[in-house]
Order: C-alpha cells, then structure tokens, then sequence
C-alpha cells in the first residue's frame, strides 16, 4: 500500500544576498513568502524558513490539495516529496512509485537529445534503463515530436520540452501523483491528450498531491486538503473545513473560480 509520512521536516534556503537590515525587517513583515529568520551556524546568515516541523500522513487512496498563500512552501513541499529536496532535519517515508508533474525538465540534458533525455528523465524518476527501453517506442510515440527526437534539447520550444517530460512522467502507472496547479505549455491537442491520460491516471493512482490555487479545481479533484502558512501547517482536514479556515485568516471577495492563496 502507498503512504506518505512526513514527520518534523524543515527545509530553508540561505539568502546571501540579503544583507540591508530594513530590506530585512520589510521582508519579515511581509504576508507572503516563508518566515525569514537566521541560521543559527555559519556566521548567521540569513534564511528563508520555507517548511517548519511539517508533520503529516497521506494513505492510500487520499487526493490531498496543498493549499497557502503565494510563497507558503507548496512548491518546496512537493519537491521534497519528489526527492528533488533533502529536508534539512525531519524524515520522509514514502511508499510507492512517485510520478511529479511539475518541474518538466528536472533530470533533462540541454545538450542530448530527446531520445537520450527520455533515458535520462526515465533514471532521475527511478525507472529502470530496462523499463525505459521497454516504453521509449510508446514514450516516442506520444510525444508526437518525430525526428526532433534526434535532435538536442536546447532546440525545443517549452512546449515540446513539456510533451516529452509529460511522456516520460506518465510512461508507467504511477502509485503516487504530485502536480503544481494544471499543466501549461502544451498546446491545445496535446493538452487534451495529456488530460485524458491524466484523467485515467487520477483513478488509479493510490495517492494524488495538488498544489493549487483554484478553489474549482481542488474541489473538483480533491477531498482532503493542507493549509500552509509560512512554512507550517496550520490545518489538516476536508476540503471544505481547510477552506473554511483560510477564509477565515485570509479573507477574499468572492467570485466564480475564487483564487485561494
Ligand atoms: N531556491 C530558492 N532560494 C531561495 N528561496 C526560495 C527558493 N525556493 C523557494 N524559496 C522561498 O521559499 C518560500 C516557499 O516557496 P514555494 O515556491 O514553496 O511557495 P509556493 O507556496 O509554492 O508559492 P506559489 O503559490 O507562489 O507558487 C518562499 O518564501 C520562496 O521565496
């Protein structure tokens, strides 16, 4: 069975550049972004503190919606549990094939092409070379790229960069899906095909993590959800209690697809 458990994890990034004391009070008043605090080694440097003691278990079958104000930690949260961060303290126990759809060109070489970039962001998602060999002709097939697949990567547009992440991503069922908000960049014919494979992808998956802004969206996708404010988790719960919540300490107007965050 998937799980997720995260217990006590911290991650911060050290902001060097920072070194103005009123640029620094400005920033520690501000609403958005991660707590800015100091690292208490190394001659003090100045940190944003983008998760704080984040504690919380997802099962299988949960479809979790990270949910926060701009700068909450969301982004930072799914890249830890994508492997792509190491918590500076804290333990991450995942079980289960994880498939992140965001960050589309993490483990892609600007310099090979896409036939070796499909083996290279085949490996850095955990597949085996023997996996990957045995999907690269559907991979190929779906990305609809043809011979550009010959060709380096720094030749493609955005677009094209997406539909061969997303081909790999996908290539296998994954057990455990995390997304950023929807997929862009894809133009309209791909974006179809991709929602459709996603869509299939949704009903299987044992655990699904969105982090979005779109009170539609997560209603539509999700039952669970966790509020981050600054870095902590201030509620764990249903989507319509977790919802609840954020309107209560960040109050907006409404209107038809209300932004949360
Ligand atoms: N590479 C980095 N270097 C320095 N600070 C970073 C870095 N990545 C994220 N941060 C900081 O960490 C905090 C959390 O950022 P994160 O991207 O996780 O927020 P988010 O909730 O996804 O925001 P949004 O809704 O705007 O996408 C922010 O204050 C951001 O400035």
């Amino acid at each position: 069975m998937a799980h997720i458990h995260l217990t006590n994890v911290h991650v911060s990034f050290p902001l060097y550049e920072l070194t103005g004391r009123s640029l620094k009070k400005r920033l520690m008043a501000s609403s958005t972004g991660g707590r800015i605090g100091a690292e208490p080694t190394a001659k003090r440097t100045t940190i944003v503190q983008a998760l704080e003691d984040v504690t919380f278990n997802f099962e299988h079958g949960d479809r979790v919606a990270l949910i926060g104000h701009n700068g909450a930690g969301k982004t930072t949260l799914l890249r830890v549990l994508a492997g792509i961060y190491e918590p500076a303290l804290g333990q991450v126990n995942i079980a289960g094939q994880v498939a992140p759809l965001f960050d589309i060109g993490l483990g892609m070489e600007m310099e090979a092409t896409g036939y070796d970039n499909i083996l290279l962001r085949g490996l850095y998602l955990g597949l085996t070379k023997r996996e990957i060999k045995r999907q690269a002709h559907d991979i190929a097939e779906f990305t609809e790229l043809g011979d550009f697949l010959n060709l380096p990567l720094r030749t493609y547009s955005l677009g094209m960069r997406m539909r061969l992440g997303f081909a790999v991503s996908t290539a296998i069922q994954p057990d455990i899906l995390l997304l950023d908000e929807g997929l862009s960049a894809g133009d309209a014919a791909f974006m179809a095909k991709a929602n459709a494979r996603l869509k299939e992808f949704w009903n299987k998956a044992a655990i699904i993590v969105l982090a979005s802004h779109s009170e539609r969206l997560i209603r539509d996708m999700c039952e669970k959800a966790v509020l981050i404010e600054h870095g902590r988790v201030v509620a764990s719960d249903t989507v319509d209690k977790v919802l609840a919540h954020y309107r209560h300490i960040r109050p907006v107007q409404s209107h038809e697809d209300t932004p949360v965050g």
